[in-house]
């Protein structure tokens, strides 16, 4: 049976997924942070705009870190000789993940700490 091209594009893109969590120990992280959120935002009854920051947040984190995949197969796929432009392309993706995971970090902790410790004085 012909698989139509838009079901066929989902499914790489879900191969993609799966192959990302196997081979990159990083993205495990991510998602496990994830699942804390969700978990603190059940909990915590965080609101709807709070919500839609943290998942952006998340999905932000977790996208940069399948691009920084990306970046550092395609970098091995071209060369394997020590190349500045490699170090470059491998650095630079490693740290838009770094500036997305920290700010997510900072955000989190703005969000769910006055939540925390509200629960500690009341
Ligand atoms: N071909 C290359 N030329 C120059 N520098 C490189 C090259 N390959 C990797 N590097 C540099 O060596 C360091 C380690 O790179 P490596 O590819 O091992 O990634 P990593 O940071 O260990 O990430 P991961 O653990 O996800 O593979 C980085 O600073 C990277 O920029």
């Amino acid at each position: 049976m012909r698989i139509p091209p838009l079901i066929r594009s989902f499914r790489y893109a879900f191969e993609g997924i799966i192959a990302g969590l196997k081979t990159e120990r990083n993205l495990m992280i991510h998602y496990s942070a994830l699942g804390l959120v969700v978990v603190f935002g059940i909990t915590l009854n965080i609101s709807i705009t709070e919500w839609c920051i943290c998942l952006i947040l998340c999905a932000l984190v977790i996208s940069l870190e399948m691009v920084n995949t990306a970046v550092e197969a395609v970098v091995d796929l071209v060369t394997r000789d020590q190349k500045r432009r490699a170090k470059l392309a491998k650095d630079t993706a490693a740290g838009a993940v770094l500036i997305a995971a920290v700010t997510a970090a900072v955000i989190g902790g703005i969000i769910f700490l006055p939540k925390i410790a509200a629960l500690f004085t009341a």
